[in-house]
């Protein structure tokens, strides 16, 4: 039986255990946001054992759905808090997102993307060299006047060069960036191909990811996912949807990393991302309960990971 098939998670509670989790796999994937810290706060003991698997040679590759930073901005963060990491051991949704537009979709160079999302989104669309518009653009974050829509109405509040939407994770959301994205979505021939110097045709629909909530101080609060279930409600549109669980971020890591799936191994706070990943890429996986998912969540939502510890941080007793 594939750990993928396997339906009761090991528990993991005592130092030798955790010791032999530490020799079995050569490749680490960690997921961010709830494992190695909640917003801007740090999970106990996580740097130590980040830093611990990087001395003993261990791969180690962070992959997070994450989209309000570019990997720049991640690689910072990860510096401020005390975690050793290179730009390139970092996969974000908005990278893998970036680089699904340029190298799956050709995205013309002449088109645009419309940007529901912070500077993370755009950052990583300027390092793929594409174009787009929206996102932080003073214009895009103001309040429309009380049932005016005049200012939505005019070529330039439309740019008719959009060829694509993204939607990621916005703390700027507002019903402007809402009603554009709308527009070019449903737009006449909006389901049809984008084709490089023919604007106004086709308008790919993408997400980040479709997290529901996220977990921060204080938190959850709601994710990428429910900023963008409006437009989805609104519109009728399937979107591609990058992030974890799904395809295309599995894509991007198998490509960038080329690895061995048998000694890999995918550690995550929330089952129908992280462990939902893993199991579609026939990787095991370690559910921490530092973030969103608890352990009854298992039974209830169906995924079951590999393995299940309380924190990360108690690696750091492995003998
Ligand atoms: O809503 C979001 O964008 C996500 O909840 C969040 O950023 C998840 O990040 P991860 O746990 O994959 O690091």
């Amino acid at each position: 039986m594939s750990s993928a098939e396997q339906k009761t998670p090991q528990s993991l509670s005592s130092p030798e255990e955790y010791g032999k989790l530490l020799d079995r796999y050569d490749t680490w994937l960690f997921d961010c946001d709830g494992v190695l810290w909640s917003g801007d706060d740090l999970i106990e003991g996580s740097q130590d054992v980040i830093n611990h698997l990087r001395k003993s040679g261990k791969r180690v590759v962070y992959v997070t759905n994450n989209a309000s930073k570019s990997r720049k901005a991640i690689k910072k963060k990860f510096d401020q808090l005390g975690y050793e990491a290179k730009e390139e051991d970092i996969v974000s949704s908005s990278f893998a997102a970036a680089i699904y537009l340029r190298d799956v979709l050709k995205f013309p160079k002449d088109r645009k993307v419309y940007v529901i999302g912070m500077h993370g989104i755009e950052d990583e669309l300027d390092e793929a060299g594409i174009q787009h518009c929206g996102g932080t653009n003073p214009e895009d974050n103001q309040l429309l006047p009380p049932m005016d829509f005049s200012s939505l109405r005019t070529e330039e509040a439309m740019d008719p060069s959009v060829g694509a939407v993204m939607c990621g994770f916005d703390m700027h959301m507002n019903y402007t960036k809402l009603c554009k994205a709308y527009k070019h979505i449903t737009r006449k021939g909006a389901e049809g191909p984008v084709v490089e110097g023919e604007k106004g045709g086709g308008c790919h629909f993408i997400l980040t990811n479709d997290d529901s909530t996220f977990p921060a101080g204080g938190g959850p609060w709601p994710g990428a996912g429910s900023l963008s279930a409006p437009l989805l409600f609104a519109s009728g549109r399937k979107p591609v949807i990058v992030g974890k669980p799904n395809q295309p971020m599995l894509d991007t890591i198998k490509e960038h990393y080329h690895i061995d799936e048998k000694r890999t191994i995918f550690v995550g706070d929330r089952l129908n991302t992280d462990i939902a990943f893993a199991n579609n890429g026939n990787i095991d996986s370690l559910l921490v309960l530092t973030g969103i998912s608890t352990v009854e969540d298992i039974k209830k939502e169906e995924i079951y990971p590999t393995y299940i510890m309380d924190s990360l941080g108690q690696l750091n007793e492995a003998k």
